[in-house]
């Protein structure tokens, strides 16, 4: 398999991609004991503007505490890890940007109380993950795990087998992203997004009591709502909701703004990206690329 990458950040040293190994025993292999964040990177011509790094190590370090792993570096340390595994490599492209904290001791033990945490930064040339022109999903048999069972707000890898069954499902039937509902069949993410729908004139999204994911995007939108005239309104959606809702989009750092054009056969709105889809993601796009002034404190200059 060709290297995405150069060089790899792996317990405080740049290591070059066929290097940065890890043993066949190492516990998280074995049970999903990691926690990890996935970030942005954007190339704006001459400098590579991280988005909202600080919101995302925030995250990480309440993964960890949720899981009750111990990262074994300051915030300022990964921070830096992420600076320099960009610089190692001399991107100056989009990136996707994948640091992960697992329990590493090679043991099968299930109590982590006293076992050994590694950190890794993976960083890599990325593009769009879902069509930013509209993507077909489909309600899967899947539910999302409830937050009673496991701690969805945490971004801990064991819980993303959740994910992956029901994307799986999705793209087999021919989708292109999965949406899930939770054990109360209210329709909660996507497979690795938090969704909007856009009512009459509204914008609702889930609230975090909900068993989704804290998302840094949703914050983001939240924020940016205001900006184009409307105010987010945290509540649960059914699924009739979102069949008969004007707008529908997902969002996440992979996914960015992504509009749902039709869910299970049925078109949303008029079938294309919608008006206020259309204005977020524009928005959002510009925000990102350091373009608009009152959000520059969300961007982390590279070089
Ligand atoms: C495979 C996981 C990819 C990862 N998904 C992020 C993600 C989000 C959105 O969170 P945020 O806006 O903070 O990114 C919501 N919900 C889930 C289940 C997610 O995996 C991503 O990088 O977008």
């Amino acid at each position: 398999m060709k290297p995405y990458a150069k060089y790899i950040w792996l317990d405080g040293r740049i290591l070059k991609w066929e290097d940065a190994k890890i043993h066949v025993l190492t516990h998280a292999l074995h049970y999903g004991t990691s926690i990890f964040e996935g970030i942005r990177g954007y190339w704006n011509g001459d400098n590579l503007l991280v988005f909202r790094l600080e919101e995302h190590i925030d995250r990480m370090y309440r993964s960890a505490k949720i899981l009750g792993i111990n990262i074994p570096y300051t915030r300022e340390e990964v921070r830096q890890a992420v600076l320099e595994t960009i610089k190692a490599n001399n991107f100056r492209e989009d990136v996707y940007i994948r640091p992960v904290a697992f329990v590493a001791s090679q043991t099968v033990t299930l109590d982590i109380r006293n076992l050994e945490v590694s950190l890794a930064v993976i960083v890599f040339p990325f593009g769009k993950y879902l069509s930013p022109n509209g993507i077909k999903a489909t309600i899967v048999s899947w539910r999302r795990v409830h937050n009673t069972m496991l701690p969805v707000m945490a971004k801990i890898g064991g819980i993303y087998v959740n994910s992956v069954l029901a994307l799986v499902e999705a793209r087999s039937r021919g989708f292109d992203e999965a949406l899930l509902m939770d054990v109360n069949g209210y329709v909660v993410e996507g497979s690795g997004e938090n969704i909007f729908i856009v009512r009459g004139g509204r914008l609702f999204t889930p609230p975090v009591h909900e068993s989704i994911l804290e998302g840094i995007t949703r914050d983001t939108v939240i924020k940016l709502s205001g900006d184009v005239g409307l105010r987010v309104e945290e509540k649960p959606i059914t699924r009739e909701e979102v069949y008969t809702a004007d707008e529908v989009f997902l969002v996440g750092t992979a996914a960015e703004i992504t509009p749902v054009v039709e869910v299970d056969g049925r078109t949303i709105g008029t079938g294309k990206p919608g008006p206020i889809t259309t204005k977020i993601a524009e928005l959002y796009s510009n925000v990102v690329r350091g373009k608009v002034e009152k959000y520059l404190n969300w961007i982390t200059p590279v070089y």
